[in-house]
Protein backbone atom coordinates (compact mmCIF):
# COMPACT_ATOMS: atom_id res chain seq x y z
CA UNK A 1 0.00 0.00 0.00
CA UNK A 2 1.73 3.05 -0.75
CA UNK A 3 2.19 5.74 2.29
CA UNK A 4 0.20 8.68 2.44
CA UNK A 5 1.59 11.96 1.34
CA UNK A 6 3.84 13.56 4.05
CA UNK A 7 2.78 16.81 5.56
CA UNK A 8 5.89 17.72 7.88
CA UNK A 9 9.75 16.63 7.57
CA UNK A 10 12.71 18.03 9.78
CA UNK A 11 16.26 17.22 8.40
CA UNK A 12 19.07 17.37 10.51
CA UNK A 13 17.10 20.43 12.16
CA UNK A 14 19.28 22.14 15.35
CA UNK A 15 18.32 24.54 17.35
CA UNK A 16 20.74 25.93 19.69
CA UNK A 17 20.48 28.98 22.43
CA UNK A 18 22.80 32.02 23.52
CA UNK A 19 25.80 33.04 21.80
CA UNK A 20 29.43 31.97 21.22
CA UNK A 21 30.24 35.10 22.79
CA UNK A 22 28.90 34.65 26.23
CA UNK A 23 30.58 33.43 29.32
CA UNK A 24 27.62 30.33 29.25
CA UNK A 25 28.24 29.61 25.24
CA UNK A 26 26.00 28.13 23.23
CA UNK A 27 23.81 25.84 24.07
CA UNK A 28 22.54 23.00 21.67
CA UNK A 29 18.61 22.02 22.54
CA UNK A 30 18.64 20.68 19.19
CA UNK A 31 20.92 18.41 17.76
CA UNK A 32 20.45 16.75 14.42
CA UNK A 33 16.36 15.99 14.58
CA UNK A 34 14.99 13.67 11.68
CA UNK A 35 11.53 12.83 11.57
CA UNK A 36 7.95 12.64 9.03
CA UNK A 37 4.69 12.92 9.52
CA UNK A 38 1.72 12.00 7.09
CA UNK A 39 -1.90 12.65 6.46
CA UNK A 40 -4.05 10.71 7.91
CA UNK A 41 -1.48 9.40 10.60
CA UNK A 42 -0.95 10.55 13.91
CA UNK A 43 3.07 10.62 14.57
CA UNK A 44 3.73 10.92 18.15
CA UNK A 45 6.78 12.64 20.00
CA UNK A 46 7.97 10.58 22.71
CA UNK A 47 11.12 11.80 25.33
CA UNK A 48 11.62 12.66 28.97
CA UNK A 49 11.04 16.13 30.12
CA UNK A 50 13.59 18.48 28.80
CA UNK A 51 14.31 16.23 25.49
CA UNK A 52 13.55 18.94 23.33
CA UNK A 53 9.49 18.05 22.58
CA UNK A 54 7.91 21.22 22.71
CA UNK A 55 11.37 23.00 20.92
CA UNK A 56 11.03 20.85 18.10
CA UNK A 57 7.37 21.35 17.70
CA UNK A 58 8.23 25.34 17.74
CA UNK A 59 10.38 24.64 14.73
CA UNK A 60 8.09 22.41 12.79
CA UNK A 61 5.42 25.64 13.13
CA UNK A 62 8.03 27.98 12.18
CA UNK A 63 7.66 29.93 15.59
CA UNK A 64 11.42 28.94 16.44
CA UNK A 65 14.19 29.40 13.45
CA UNK A 66 16.42 26.39 13.47
CA UNK A 67 20.33 27.55 13.77
CA UNK A 68 20.53 24.28 11.42
CA UNK A 69 18.78 21.66 9.11
CA UNK A 70 15.20 22.04 7.11
CA UNK A 71 11.69 22.07 7.72
CA UNK A 72 9.11 21.75 5.72
CA UNK A 73 5.34 21.89 6.66
CA UNK A 74 2.64 21.38 3.72
CA UNK A 75 5.80 21.98 1.67
CA UNK A 76 6.77 25.06 2.74
CA UNK A 77 9.28 26.74 4.85
CA UNK A 78 7.07 27.45 7.86
CA UNK A 79 9.36 29.86 9.49
CA UNK A 80 8.36 32.45 6.28
CA UNK A 81 4.78 31.31 6.00
CA UNK A 82 2.45 33.75 5.10
CA UNK A 83 -1.41 33.62 6.65
CA UNK A 84 -2.70 31.28 3.90
CA UNK A 85 -0.07 28.53 5.30
CA UNK A 86 -0.96 29.55 8.66
CA UNK A 87 -4.74 28.81 7.93
CA UNK A 88 -3.99 25.54 7.00
CA UNK A 89 -2.33 24.70 10.54
CA UNK A 90 -3.99 24.17 14.11
CA UNK A 91 -2.11 24.32 16.97
CA UNK A 92 -2.97 23.78 20.25
CA UNK A 93 0.05 24.67 23.39
CA UNK A 94 0.76 23.27 26.03
CA UNK A 95 -0.70 25.46 28.21
CA UNK A 96 -3.82 26.95 26.12
CA UNK A 97 -2.63 30.68 25.77
CA UNK A 98 -6.17 31.17 26.02
CA UNK A 99 -7.21 34.60 26.81
CA UNK A 100 -8.84 34.68 30.50
CA UNK A 101 -11.93 36.70 30.47
CA UNK A 102 -13.80 35.61 27.86
CA UNK A 103 -15.84 32.93 27.18
CA UNK A 104 -14.92 29.85 25.09
CA UNK A 105 -18.67 30.93 23.14
CA UNK A 106 -18.07 33.89 22.38
CA UNK A 107 -13.95 33.07 21.48
CA UNK A 108 -14.66 29.97 19.17
CA UNK A 109 -17.36 31.75 17.72
CA UNK A 110 -14.21 34.87 16.84
CA UNK A 111 -12.22 32.17 15.72
CA UNK A 112 -14.57 30.45 13.43
CA UNK A 113 -15.79 34.11 11.66
CA UNK A 114 -11.98 34.24 10.94
CA UNK A 115 -12.20 31.54 8.62
CA UNK A 116 -14.29 31.06 5.40
CA UNK A 117 -15.30 26.98 6.08
CA UNK A 118 -15.16 26.78 10.10
CA UNK A 119 -15.72 23.59 11.82
CA UNK A 120 -19.27 23.04 13.26
CA UNK A 121 -19.46 24.77 16.49
CA UNK A 122 -21.66 22.66 17.84
CA UNK A 123 -20.05 19.31 16.78
CA UNK A 124 -17.12 20.36 18.61
CA UNK A 125 -18.86 21.27 21.69
CA UNK A 126 -20.58 17.38 21.30
CA UNK A 127 -17.60 15.82 20.59
CA UNK A 128 -15.63 17.35 23.33
CA UNK A 129 -18.57 17.39 25.98
CA UNK A 130 -18.09 21.59 26.53
CA UNK A 131 -21.71 22.62 26.50
CA UNK A 132 -21.26 22.47 30.33
CA UNK A 133 -18.98 25.37 30.48
CA UNK A 134 -19.48 27.46 27.22
CA UNK A 135 -20.79 30.28 29.11
CA UNK A 136 -17.81 30.58 32.12
CA UNK A 137 -15.03 32.76 31.49
CA UNK A 138 -12.08 30.89 30.68
CA UNK A 139 -10.42 32.27 33.55
CA UNK A 140 -12.64 30.17 35.96
CA UNK A 141 -12.37 27.01 33.95
CA UNK A 142 -11.01 23.76 35.37
CA UNK A 143 -7.38 22.65 33.92
CA UNK A 144 -9.08 20.30 31.65
CA UNK A 145 -11.73 22.00 30.51
CA UNK A 146 -9.22 24.79 29.12
CA UNK A 147 -7.65 21.94 27.71
CA UNK A 148 -10.41 21.38 25.91
CA UNK A 149 -11.37 24.38 24.59
CA UNK A 150 -8.04 24.93 23.43
CA UNK A 151 -8.01 22.06 21.29
CA UNK A 152 -11.21 23.30 19.99
CA UNK A 153 -9.64 26.24 19.36
CA UNK A 154 -6.87 24.58 17.32
CA UNK A 155 -9.70 23.22 15.55
CA UNK A 156 -12.30 25.29 14.22
CA UNK A 157 -10.62 26.70 11.10
CA UNK A 158 -10.59 22.78 9.54
CA UNK A 159 -6.55 22.46 9.46
CA UNK A 160 -4.85 20.36 7.22
CA UNK A 161 -2.08 19.72 10.05
CA UNK A 162 -2.92 20.13 14.06
CA UNK A 163 0.01 20.59 16.63
CA UNK A 164 -0.82 18.76 20.10
CA UNK A 165 1.05 19.54 22.43
CA UNK A 166 -0.04 17.05 25.47
CA UNK A 167 -3.44 17.62 24.72
CA UNK A 168 -4.81 14.74 27.70
CA UNK A 169 -2.62 16.49 30.60
CA UNK A 170 -5.08 17.01 33.02
CA UNK A 171 -8.06 15.22 31.74
CA UNK A 172 -9.88 12.75 33.43
CA UNK A 173 -10.70 9.82 32.21
CA UNK A 174 -13.92 10.36 30.45
CA UNK A 175 -12.93 14.04 28.69
CA UNK A 176 -9.49 11.96 27.70
CA UNK A 177 -11.62 9.12 26.20
CA UNK A 178 -13.57 12.01 24.41
CA UNK A 179 -10.30 13.56 23.58
CA UNK A 180 -8.67 10.28 21.96
CA UNK A 181 -11.96 9.52 19.57
CA UNK A 182 -11.85 13.13 18.25
CA UNK A 183 -8.06 12.26 17.37
CA UNK A 184 -9.27 8.98 15.81
CA UNK A 185 -11.33 11.06 13.77
CA UNK A 186 -9.24 13.49 12.85
CA UNK A 187 -6.62 10.80 11.62
CA UNK A 188 -10.22 9.41 9.59
CA UNK A 189 -10.59 12.53 7.98
CA UNK A 190 -6.84 12.90 6.68
CA UNK A 191 -5.24 15.18 8.69
CA UNK A 192 -2.02 15.79 9.81
CA UNK A 193 -1.81 15.23 13.37
CA UNK A 194 1.28 15.77 15.64
CA UNK A 195 1.32 15.29 19.11
CA UNK A 196 3.68 14.97 22.57
CA UNK A 197 2.57 12.88 25.44
CA UNK A 198 3.87 11.50 28.57
CA UNK A 199 1.27 8.59 28.44
CA UNK A 200 2.76 5.79 27.04
CA UNK A 201 -0.62 3.60 27.05
CA UNK A 202 -1.91 6.11 24.32
CA UNK A 203 0.93 6.62 22.47
CA UNK A 204 0.88 2.57 22.15
CA UNK A 205 -2.80 2.94 21.31
CA UNK A 206 -3.04 6.14 19.34
CA UNK A 207 0.43 6.37 17.29
CA UNK A 208 1.14 5.48 13.84
CA UNK A 209 4.51 6.50 13.58
CA UNK A 210 6.76 7.25 16.79
CA UNK A 211 9.64 9.47 17.07
CA UNK A 212 11.63 9.20 21.06
CA UNK A 213 13.76 11.92 21.40
CA UNK A 214 16.54 12.47 24.47
CA UNK A 215 18.84 15.15 24.55
CA UNK A 216 17.52 16.92 21.54
CA UNK A 217 18.14 14.37 19.38
CA UNK A 218 15.86 11.08 18.15
CA UNK A 219 16.86 7.96 19.23
CA UNK A 220 14.35 6.17 17.92
CA UNK A 221 11.87 6.18 15.22
CA UNK A 222 9.31 3.80 14.03
CA UNK A 223 5.89 2.42 14.08
CA UNK A 224 4.76 0.96 17.25
CA UNK A 225 5.45 -2.40 15.72
CA UNK A 226 8.61 -1.62 14.99
CA UNK A 227 9.78 -0.40 18.10
CA UNK A 228 8.16 -2.70 20.03
CA UNK A 229 9.55 -6.00 18.00
CA UNK A 230 12.38 -6.04 16.70
CA UNK A 231 12.21 -9.69 16.19
CA UNK A 232 14.76 -10.26 19.86
CA UNK A 233 13.41 -8.63 22.65
CA UNK A 234 10.26 -10.13 24.02
CA UNK A 235 8.65 -9.90 26.98
CA UNK A 236 8.32 -13.14 29.36
CA UNK A 237 5.46 -12.98 31.70
CA UNK A 238 5.33 -15.18 34.39
CA UNK A 239 2.20 -15.68 36.91
CA UNK A 240 3.77 -16.87 40.50
CA UNK A 241 1.92 -18.67 42.97
CA UNK A 242 3.03 -16.88 45.84
CA UNK A 243 4.52 -13.14 46.72
CA UNK A 244 7.70 -12.23 46.25
CA UNK A 245 10.15 -10.30 48.53
CA UNK A 246 11.88 -7.49 47.87
CA UNK A 247 15.38 -9.32 48.17
CA UNK A 248 14.17 -12.23 45.86
CA UNK A 249 13.56 -9.34 43.13
CA UNK A 250 16.73 -7.53 43.77
CA UNK A 251 18.31 -10.98 43.17
CA UNK A 252 16.41 -11.67 39.51
CA UNK A 253 19.07 -11.52 36.50
CA UNK A 254 16.70 -8.39 34.70
CA UNK A 255 14.25 -6.01 36.22
CA UNK A 256 11.22 -7.63 36.67
CA UNK A 257 8.12 -5.51 37.18
CA UNK A 258 4.31 -6.48 38.22
CA UNK A 259 2.21 -6.72 35.29
CA UNK A 260 -1.20 -7.16 36.48
CA UNK A 261 -3.22 -9.24 38.83
CA UNK A 262 -3.52 -8.57 42.68
CA UNK A 263 -0.11 -6.43 44.32
CA UNK A 264 2.31 -9.00 44.56
CA UNK A 265 0.41 -11.33 45.86
CA UNK A 266 -0.75 -14.92 44.90
CA UNK A 267 -1.43 -15.35 41.64
CA UNK A 268 0.01 -11.89 40.93
CA UNK A 269 1.85 -11.57 36.90
CA UNK A 270 4.99 -10.35 36.75
CA UNK A 271 7.09 -8.89 33.80
CA UNK A 272 10.99 -9.20 32.69
CA UNK A 273 10.94 -6.72 29.61
CA UNK A 274 14.32 -7.82 27.86
CA UNK A 275 14.61 -11.70 27.19
CA UNK A 276 16.61 -11.28 23.87
CA UNK A 277 18.41 -15.01 24.01
CA UNK A 278 18.59 -18.68 25.30
CA UNK A 279 21.15 -17.62 27.99
CA UNK A 280 18.78 -14.79 29.48
CA UNK A 281 16.07 -17.43 29.52
CA UNK A 282 18.04 -19.86 31.52
CA UNK A 283 19.21 -17.12 33.70
CA UNK A 284 15.21 -16.52 34.63
CA UNK A 285 14.93 -20.11 35.23
CA UNK A 286 18.00 -19.98 37.38
CA UNK A 287 16.73 -17.39 39.49
CA UNK A 288 13.26 -19.41 39.76
CA UNK A 289 15.41 -22.27 41.20
CA UNK A 290 17.27 -20.24 43.47
CA UNK A 291 14.08 -19.00 45.15
CA UNK A 292 12.54 -22.01 45.27
CA UNK A 293 9.56 -20.35 42.65
CA UNK A 294 7.74 -22.47 40.22
CA UNK A 295 5.56 -20.39 37.94
CA UNK A 296 1.90 -21.33 37.42
CA UNK A 297 2.06 -19.62 33.85
CA UNK A 298 4.75 -18.62 31.66
CA UNK A 299 4.21 -16.78 28.18
CA UNK A 300 5.90 -14.34 25.75
CA UNK A 301 4.49 -11.51 24.29
CA UNK A 302 6.00 -8.25 22.66
CA UNK A 303 7.67 -5.42 24.64
CA UNK A 304 5.38 -2.50 24.67
CA UNK A 305 6.03 1.33 24.09
CA UNK A 306 6.60 1.59 27.80
CA UNK A 307 9.57 -0.87 27.92
CA UNK A 308 11.02 0.55 25.09
CA UNK A 309 11.07 4.12 26.79
CA UNK A 310 12.63 3.11 29.36
CA UNK A 311 15.12 1.82 27.70
CA UNK A 312 16.10 4.43 25.95
CA UNK A 313 15.79 6.59 28.83
CA UNK A 314 18.15 4.25 30.75
CA UNK A 315 20.86 4.10 27.96
N1 LIG B 1 15.18 29.71 25.37
C1 LIG B 1 15.81 28.78 26.07
N2 LIG B 1 16.96 29.05 26.71
C2 LIG B 1 17.62 28.11 27.42
N3 LIG B 1 17.22 26.83 27.52
C3 LIG B 1 16.07 26.50 26.91
C4 LIG B 1 15.31 27.43 26.15
N4 LIG B 1 14.23 26.79 25.65
C5 LIG B 1 14.31 25.50 26.10
N5 LIG B 1 15.41 25.33 26.84
C6 LIG B 1 15.87 24.06 27.45
O1 LIG B 1 15.93 23.08 26.41
C7 LIG B 1 15.55 21.81 26.88
C8 LIG B 1 14.41 21.25 26.02
O2 LIG B 1 13.20 21.92 26.32
P1 LIG B 1 11.80 21.47 25.71
O3 LIG B 1 10.74 22.33 26.34
O4 LIG B 1 11.88 21.45 24.23
O5 LIG B 1 11.69 19.96 26.25
P2 LIG B 1 10.44 18.97 26.27
O6 LIG B 1 10.92 17.67 25.75
O7 LIG B 1 9.27 19.58 25.58
O8 LIG B 1 10.17 18.86 27.82
P3 LIG B 1 8.79 18.59 28.65
O9 LIG B 1 8.50 17.13 28.53
O10 LIG B 1 9.19 18.96 30.03
O11 LIG B 1 7.72 19.47 28.08
C9 LIG B 1 15.19 22.00 28.34
O12 LIG B 1 16.31 21.62 29.12
C10 LIG B 1 14.91 23.49 28.47
O13 LIG B 1 15.19 23.94 29.75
Amino acid sequence: MPQPPVCLSLSHVRYAVGSTRSAAGLHEILRGVDFTARHGEVTVLLGPNGAGKTTALSCAQGLLRPSQGTVRLLGEDPHRADAALRARVGVMLQDGGLPQSVRPAVLLRHLASLHRDPWSLEDLIDRLDMADFMQTAVRRLSGGQRQRVALAASLIGRPEVVFLDEPSSGLDPQSRQRVFALIEHLRDLGLGIVLTTHLLEEAQNLADAVAILKDGEVVRRGTVEELTDDGRRRRLLFVAPRTLTRDELAAAPTEVTLDGGPANAPGARWAAAAIATPEDLAAMTHWWSSIDLMPAEVSFEARTLEDVFWEVSAA
